[in-house]
C-alpha cells in the first residue's frame, strides 16, 4: 500500500513510521489530521542510507516506494517520526536528516517500566486519550499483548505472548515434522477437533489464542468494570471475526483501530510546546 491522496495544504506535512518486527506502519499526517496510512516490509539497509540524500518529499516517497505514484515534486523534506521495537531499524533510519524518534519519557503515560515498549506504551496512549481511561490495548500484531492503564493514566501492566502468525511459524520450524500453516488457509472459525495434523495445529493455536483473549478481557472487566478495549494489529480482523462467532458478547464492546500508534503519536506531537513540527 502506498499514500493515495493528494493533501490539499502541503505545509504542516509529517510522516510517521511506527517499526514493527514484522513489517513497517506509515502515516502520512497534515497537521493533526491523519491523512492516510499503509504499510510496507522492512527496507534494505542500503536503500535506507540513501534516504539522506533525497531533496524533497517526494524524491523519499519514491525510494520508499519505488511503484508508488507521484505524491507531489514541490514539498521540502518533511520531519519524520520513528517509533520503533527493532533498535537495529531504529539505527539505520537515523540517517535521515529529519528524524525524531519517539522515545518512552515522551510520553506521559504515568507508571512505565523502562523496557516497556514504545509501541505498546504509544498504541495505549493514543486510545486512551481518544477513547478514554481506563483502558486496554490487545495487539495483535508479530507478539500478542496486552496492556492496560487504568483511569488515572497509570500502566496497570499487561501480557506479551506469541502472536499468530510466529505461533504457527515456530510450530512448523522448530519441529521435526509439522507442516508451516499459512493463515490464508482459513477464513471461517476451524473445526475444534481433528484428524489431521493441518487441522490440528489450526484448532489448537485459534482455540486457545481466543480463549486466551476472553480471558483476559473478563479479567480486566473484573478489575475495571467500565474499562475500554480496543484492538490493533495485524491479524486483528481475523481475530475479531472469530471472537463475534465463538463469544458475541465479548466481542461487542471491542473498539477496533489499526492506528492507535499513530493517535499516540499524534498527541505527542501536539502536545509539544517546541512547535517544531505543529
Ligand atoms: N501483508 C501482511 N504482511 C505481514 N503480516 C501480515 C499481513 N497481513 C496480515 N498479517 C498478519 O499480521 C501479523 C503481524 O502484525 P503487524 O501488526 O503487522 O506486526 P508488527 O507491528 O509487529 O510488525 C502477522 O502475524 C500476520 O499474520
Ligand atoms: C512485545 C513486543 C515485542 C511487541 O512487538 P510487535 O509484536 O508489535 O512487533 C514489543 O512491544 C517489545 O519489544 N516490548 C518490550 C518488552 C515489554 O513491552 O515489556
Ligand atoms: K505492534
Amino acid at each position: 500500500m502506498k499514500p493515495h491522496k493528494h493533501p490539499e495544504h502541503t505545509d504542516n506535512i509529517w510522516l510517521a513510521l511506527e517499526i514493527g518486527n514484522s513489517r513497517l506502519h506509515w502515516a502520512l499526517f497534515v497537521g493533526e489530521t491523519l491523512y492516510s496510512a499503509w504499510d510496507t516490509g522492512h527496507l534494505p539497509e542500503s536503500v535506507i542510507q540513501h534516504l539522506a540524500e533525497c531533496q524533497t518529499l517526494n524524491d523519499l516517497l519514491e525510494k520508499i516506494f519505488p511503484q508508488g505514484e507521484s505524491l507531489t515534486d514541490i514539498l521540502p523534506l518533511c520531519p519524520l517520526l520513528v517509533a520503533s521495537v527493532v533498535p537495529s531499524q531504529t539505527a539505520i533510519w537515523q540517517t535521515y536528516p529529519n528524524t525524531r524518534v519517539i522515545t518512552l519519557d515522551q510520553v506521559s503515560l504515568k507508571g512505565v517500566y523502562p523496557t516497556l515498549g514504545i509501541d505498546r506504551a504509544l498504541a495505549l496512549w493514543g486510545a486512551g486519550k481518544t477513547w478514554g481511561f481506563p483502558m486496554l490495548v490487545i495487539d495483535a500484531g508479530t507478539a500478542l499483548t496486552f496492556t492496560a492503564a487504568d483511569a488515572n493514566e497509570c500502566l496497570v501492566g499487561g501480557a506479551i505472548l506469541l502472536g499468530l502468525g510466529l505461533q504457527f511459524a515456530t510450530l512448523g520450524q522448530q519441529t521435526g515434522q509439522l507442516p508451516l500453516v499459512e493463515m490464508q488457509d482459513f477464513v471461517s472459525l476451524p473445526p475444534r477437533f481433528p484428524l489431521n495434523t493441518t487441522g490440528a495445529i489450526q484448532s489448537g493455536v485459534v482455540y486457545t489464542i481466543l480463549a486466551g483473549i476472553k480471558d483476559f478481557i473478563e479479567a480486566w472487566l473484573q478489575l475495571f468494570p467500565n474499562g475500554k478495549i480496543a484492538m490493533k494489529g495485524g491479524d486483528r480482523t481475523l481475530l475479531l471475526n472469530y471472537l463475534r462467532t465463538l463469544y458475541p458478547k465479548i466481542a461487542a464492546p471491542l473498539i477496533v483501530e489499526p492506528n492507535l500508534i499513530f493517535l499516540g503519536m499524534r498527541e505527542i506531537v501536539m502536545g509539544d510546546s517546541t512547535d517544531e513540527i505543529k
